[in-house]
């Protein structure tokens, strides 16, 4: 009985929505957009009180909606680089989707890379995006290439390699992967040896090193936007303090080896084994020299931006407002805010959807106080009553949102 009201009031929900039938699907047809003539929908229902603070300089709907910047965004043929992340499942593929298709629609030549172990991307354009590899997309005026880097196979791949040919089996995955600095790097600390219980963090190793490949190879200089769509927040905070995380993986590696040569060889000479810890030391930390210039690129504020979105309820803003905080700690740019999945106001008397607006506008209300989320602009993406799949869609949602 509960579970069926719940229904019907989803239901409602679609039909109540101030969008609804603005993305239709017709049966065995492509998807049908009919883009609205003008939004209708205000930012509140007369049952809801309004946050606090002047909400409407931000909103999205009604008439006194704030531009999200996207002309700032897309000016200028310089590389630029947004990272897109927050909470699991908020919608952050979506709006790294859409961002992409809007940048490609606006003259940029642009990358869509997931570093996600939990990949949408291919969901997302409806579009097999699998295999490590640049897949063209098709649909945007502008080239549009999407990429998903599975750190996880890459290691099971790593692995094989190593167990059938060894060293140079390794090496050979390696380079394939553009790893091969890596490789190169760690060649002498017998990289096989180290696979039974590989660091913790070599898969954002693997995503961060592709990410090197994008800046140095001739095959990526083509793209000017390059947008990602982040693992949720844990990972994506893991993978933008590599190279503090290297220091201590360096150590672990060193401390590893440094069992493994005491337990085979007790009587090499202290001096040898000095020298060739030395001498991996050193190698390590080229790399992780390397690492640090990628993480300055990343804190860049003229060619990089992290965009946080979020979804209105307490939970992911609490989430979104410690994002903020350690993003702010490791100096990384943040300027924008997505708030997405808003519902519109109820203009019928469904209960549960007054309900649950009201709990989004306290949640919105909360985001205006908020220490750390109230200094950034706050784009709002409506809940649309389709699921976002596909170019077309894409687009309509990119549209909404990047203005
Ligand atoms: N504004 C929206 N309106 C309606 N549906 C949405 C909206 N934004 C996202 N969705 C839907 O929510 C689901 C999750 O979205 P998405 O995959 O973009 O989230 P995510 O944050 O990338 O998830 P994950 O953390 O699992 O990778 C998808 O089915 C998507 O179509």
């Amino acid at each position: 009985m509960a579970c069926r009201s719940v229904i019907s009031s989803s239901l409602h929900i679609t039909n109540s929505m101030a969008i609804k039938g603005v993305l239709s699907f017709v049966p065995n047809s492509p998807l049908l957009l009919r883009l609205p003539k003008a939004a209708t929908f205000l930012p509140f229902s007369a049952s809801t009180k309004p946050p606090t603070k002047p909400f409407q300089v931000r909103s999205v709907a009604g008439t006194t909606e704030v531009a999200s910047g996207f002309d700032e965004m897309v000016s200028g043929t310089k590389r630029k680089y947004y990272m897109l992340g927050g909470k699991g499942g908020v919608g952050k593929t979506s709006c790294a989707a859409s961002l992409a298709v809007k940048f490609a629609n606006n003259g940029h030549p642009t990358l869509v890379v997931s570093t996600d172990p939990a990949h949408s991307l291919s969901d997302s354009f409806a579009q097999d995006l699998t295999g490590g590899a640049l897949v063209p997309v098709e649909g945007p005026d502008y080239p549009l290439f999407a990429l998903e880097i599975n750190p996880e196979k890459s290691r099971e791949e790593f692995r094989n390699a190593a167990q059938k040919s060894g060293g140079s089996g390794v090496k050979d995955f390696m380079d394939g992967m553009g790893l091969g600095m890596i490789a190169d790097q760690l060649g002498e600390l017998k990289l096989g040896e180290l696979l039974d219980s590989p660091p913790p963090g070599l898969d954002e190793a693997i995503a961060i090193s592709k990410v090197m490949q994008f800046l140095e190879s001739q095959e990526y200089s083509m793209f000017t936007r390059i947008v990602f769509d982040t693992a949720p927040t844990g990972h994506t905070l893991r993978l933008l303090s590599l190279p503090d995380f290297l220091d201590a993986s360096i150590g672990k590696i060193l401390k590893l080896r440094q069992k493994i040569a005491s337990a085979t060889s007790a009587i090499k000479s202290v001096f040898g084994q000095e020298e060739t810890k030395q001498n991996a030391a050193d190698k390590l930390e080229k790399l992780r020299e390397r690492m640090i210039k990628v993480r300055d690129l990343f804190r860049d504020t003229d060619s990089t931006e992290f965009v946080i979105v979020t979804i209105p309820t307490v939970m992911a803003v609490s989430e979104s407002s410690r994002l903020s905080a350690s993003l702010k700690k490791e100096n990384v740019p943040v300027k924008r805010l997505i708030v997405n999945q808003i519902l519109p106001p109820s203009t019928s008397d469904c209960k549960f959807c007054a309900m649950k607006r009201k709990d989004q506008m306290r949640a919105l209300d909360i985001i205006l106080n908020d220490p750390e989320l109230s200094s950034l602009l706050m784009i709002q993406a409506p809940l649309v009553d389709v699921e976002i799949r596909g170019v077309p869609a894409l687009k309509f949602l990119g549209d909404i949102i990047w203005k």
